[in-house]
């Protein structure tokens, strides 16, 4: 089986190029030649992608395939051993630290984690989502200008939660905690979402909740979406395009609608011993074996 396809270029075209900043389908961010070493050990092994504005693309791969470590170097927070790494038209590998920091606020990341200030208020986290454009130290949430806190506001009402905006961070569920890091990277007006691991924290109710929001922001605002998952099924529902990566290496690339679970598996099972069981993929997600489940097995 060929397992890499020719995603990237069909979901931009038949032609493949580039495209001008903001038209459909323009390269939002590529990785040539990305290779990334931490001492021994290759976190990522000569990647070629290029992602195209508008398209959400899920990668895959067992733990330590080099997921994170991938969607790092897409908002400059690693640099790569070998390699260049273009984000909206500007070298991000290359970049000073102003440079970065303009490029950066174009970048939303969501965490597996949140990353909330616990004992701030909901609308102040959102608001925080600002800081990179405003100048000076804001303490508290009425030193944010009066249109940002409007903004926030707007935010929190996109994402289903303005009734909690002046609750503190510490007292939401999971699944909103995640939906007010998303307000907040939608607040920097992003152009490019990476999320990483944003459900691996949450029940599967809110999970999907999260999903199915970051889909639906993502088609509104035509942003281009990187995010890395465990959920198999999960991803093929959600993504446009599905990346699997293998020891650092892209071993799939493929649009999602034409991929079966079993396929997408194939990812996982390169580096399968000879006696994993192999899932049934009868099964829905809550009960069939995913990679969360499996991976263990697998490293193993
Ligand atoms: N800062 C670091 N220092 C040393 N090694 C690292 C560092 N970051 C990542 N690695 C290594 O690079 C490889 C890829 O790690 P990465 O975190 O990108 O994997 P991942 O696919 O995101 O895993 P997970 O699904 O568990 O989050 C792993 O072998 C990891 O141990």
């Amino acid at each position: 089986m060929q397992l890499i396809g020719t995603g990237a270029a069909r979901a931009g075209g038949e032609d493949g190029k580039d495209g001008k900043d903001g038209e459909a389908g323009y390269i939002a961010a590529s990785l040539r030649g990305v290779t990334k070493d931490f001492g021994a050990v290759r976190g990522l092994d000569r990647v070629d992608l290029d992602f195209r504005s508008g398209e959400v693309t899920v990668l895959l791969g067992l733990s330590g395939s080099g997921k994170s470590t991938l969607l790092r170097h897409l908002n400059g927070l690693q640099s790569p051993t070998a390699g260049e790494v273009t984000v909206l038209g500007t070298r991000i590998d290359a970049g000073d630290g102003r440079g970065l920091r303009r490029l950066r606020r174009g970048i939303g990341f969501i965490f597996q984690h949140f990353h909330l200030v616990e004992s701030m208020s909901v609308l102040e986290n959102v608001c925080t989502g600002r800081l990179g454009t405003l100048r000076g130290p804001r303490l508290s949430l009425m030193m944010y200008p009066r249109s940002v806190r409007a903004e926030a506001m707007a935010q929190l009402e996109r994402v289903g939660l303005a009734d909690r905006a002046f609750q503190r961070a510490d007292t939401l569920s999971g699944g909103q905690k995640q939906r007010v890091a998303i307000a907040r990277a939608l607040i920097q007006r992003p152009r490019i979402l990476l999320a990483d691991e944003p459900v691996a924290s949450l029940d599967p109710v809110s999970a999907a909740e999260v999903i199915d929001l970051l889909r639906e922001i993502g088609d509104e605002q035509g942003l281009t979406v990187i995010c890395s998952l465990h959920q198999v099924r999960t991803a093929l529902d959600f993504a446009d395009r599905i990346v699997g990566l293998q020891g650092g290496r892209v071993v799939l690339d493929e649009q999602a609608a034409g991929l079966t679970v079993d396929a997408a598996f194939t990812i996982y099972d390169r580096v399968a011993q000879p006696e994993t069981p192999q899932p049934d993929s009868t099964q829905p997600d809550s009960t069939r074996p995913d990679s969360t489940q499996r991976a263990p097995a697998l490293a193993g």
